[in-house]
């Protein structure tokens, strides 16, 4: 069953003098549990896509489906909401809190939620342990080593167990060896169920993806599934 469906997704950046056309008529489909890799030149559109995707950036047009709710209409509260249940977002940045502890990192997209402080704690434990880091929930980002910034960053992404996980470069900032642990742990991810669209520029991760979709110039030239299915789209 698809869980992303984007339909003639067309994306302008309109920065006053010139607007720039960075998508242009993407069609796709990504099944549940797939894990893709989005790959393509600098400037091909692979951010944008992903940030639609996220339902953090509003197309310009074109409908995107995830789990069957059209997202695209959502105004800015409804947006949000989907974004906390359904999306867990990895950077190449870590983007962490410097003055919060790992820990209090991961518990940082259950405040805004009613699950208790007791609970809200059991659980970025337990995410914390998934990627490895049970240990050093204590300790501050700046006492941590990128590599395991990067984990903190991707157990505070699915600590609230979203069913589609976007990454952008995750490795973008690490050496090989950090990079490969983040891979290792991404695949078990996805083999624990989380659907994954990763953006990455390293050709050797591309084989441990399910598929890769491939963009030039704003368009996808490789990958893109089939949008055929009856009933999915109208
Ligand atoms: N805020 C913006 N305003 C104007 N143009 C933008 C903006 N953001 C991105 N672009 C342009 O849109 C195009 C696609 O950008 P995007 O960041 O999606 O590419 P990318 O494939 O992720 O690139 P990279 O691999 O270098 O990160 C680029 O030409 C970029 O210059």
């Amino acid at each position: 069953m698809s869980l992303i469906i984007a339909k003639d997704i067309c994306h302008v950046y309109d920065s006053g003098e010139r607007a720039y056309e960075a998508l242009k008529k993407v069609n796709m489909s990504i099944s549940e549990g797939e894990f893709v890799a989005l790959v393509g030149p600098s400037g091909s559109g692979k951010s944008t896509l992903l940030s639609i995707l996220g339902v953090l950036t509003k197309a310009s047009s074109g409908i995107v489906q995830i789990d069957g709710i059209d997202v695209t209409n959502l105004g800015e509260e409804e947006r949000a909401r989907f974004r906390r249940e359904y999306v867990g977002f990895v950077f190449q940045q870590f983007h962490l809190m410097p003055y919060l502890t790992a820990l209090e990192n991961v518990m940082l997209p259950l405040v805004m939620t009613s699950i208790s402080k007791k609970e809200q704690k059991e659980k970025a434990r337990l995410a914390l342990a998934k990627v490895g880091l049970e240990e050093k929930g204590h300790r501050l980002p700046a006492q941590l080593s990128g590599g395991e910034q990067e984990r903190v960053a991707i157990a505070r992404a699915i600590v609230n167990e979203p069913p589609l996980l976007l990454a952008d470069e995750p490795t973008g900032a690490l050496d090989v060896a950090n990079g490969n642990r983040v891979m290792a742990l991404l695949t078990d991810l996805n083999k624990q169920g989380h659907t994954i669209v990763m953006v990455t520029h390293n050709p050797a991760y591309e084989p441990l993806a399910h598929r890769v979709i491939r963009l030039q110039d704003g368009a996808i030239v490789e990958g893109s599934g089939s949008l055929t299915r009856p009933g999915e789209v109208s």
